[in-house]
């Protein structure tokens, strides 16, 4: 009954876990509170890296915008993926990671059991409706002993949470607007992706249809 009282108030954070393997779990809501400022922060660091389409190794146009921050960003071209310490588009260096991103990745890892994450890289992700990202999985990375700690916000989004192998079943989460999953360890090179987006209610403060995800990783050896 109390629960009901507040079932549709929105100042209530409602955080809890479910692990999905060995060293990766979905932290709901765990972002929720921050969600206004890092929303703000994507916005500023878009005003100097814009969010553009990368093309894939054989071609392909990516439907998810991307921009980065941190010392190094993830880019793509015909020539393969890689990290690069300066933005392609403009030549300066990526934007400074805000200490905001740093505290909520750092916060996050060490709440699913990872202490002293130390994120180098923050590759961000623009969803429209339709954008996906196909499975894959994160391995441009050279220390692969830190977790992937990836934030979401806006528009709900159907992640699918794969195996070591791309044909093993995925399990389908869906990530709304604050939850944060979290994988390293045993399962830090578990396949994952996102289905095709589906347009929906859009969370305040957002006004458009979109999704942004927040990928943090430790590229480089410390
Ligand atoms: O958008 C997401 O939830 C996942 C993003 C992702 O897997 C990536 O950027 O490598
Ligand atoms: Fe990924």
């Amino acid at each position: 009954m109390i629960e009901d009282l507040f079932a549709n108030d929105d100042s209530i954070i409602r955080q809890w876990q479910e692990q999905l393997a060995k060293d990766a779990v979905v932290l709901r809501g765990f972002a929720y509170g921050e969600a206004q400022a890092l929303l703000q922060h994507i916005a500023k660091i878009a005003e100097k890296a814009s969010f553009r389409h990368f093309v894939t190794p054989n071609g392909h146009i990516m439907s998810v915008g991307m921009t980065n921050c941190g010392t190094l960003g993830w880019t793509s071209n015909k020539q393969g993926y890689c990290y690069t310490k300066t933005d392609p588009l403009s030549g300066q260096i990526w934007p400074q990671m805000p200490k905001a991103f740093q505290q909520i990745a750092q916060q996050a890892a060490s709440h699913a059991g990872f202490t002293d994450f130390t994120p180098d890289a923050c590759l961000i992700n623009r969803y429209h409706p339709g954008s996906r990202l196909a499975l894959h999985q994160d391995k441009d990375e050279i220390d692969l002993s830190q977790p992937i700690v990836s934030v979401s916000l806006g528009l709900s989004a159907t992640f699918l949470f794969g195996g070591l192998q791309r044909e093993h079943p995925c399990q389908r989460v869906i990530l709304t607007h604050g939850d944060v999953i979290v994988w390293g360890g045993d399962s830090r090179l578990r396949y994952h992706g996102v289905l095709p987006l589906k347009d929906g209610k859009v969370p305040w403060p957002l006004q458009d249809s979109v999704r942004y995800n927040l990928t943090f990783r430790r590229v480089s050896l410390p």
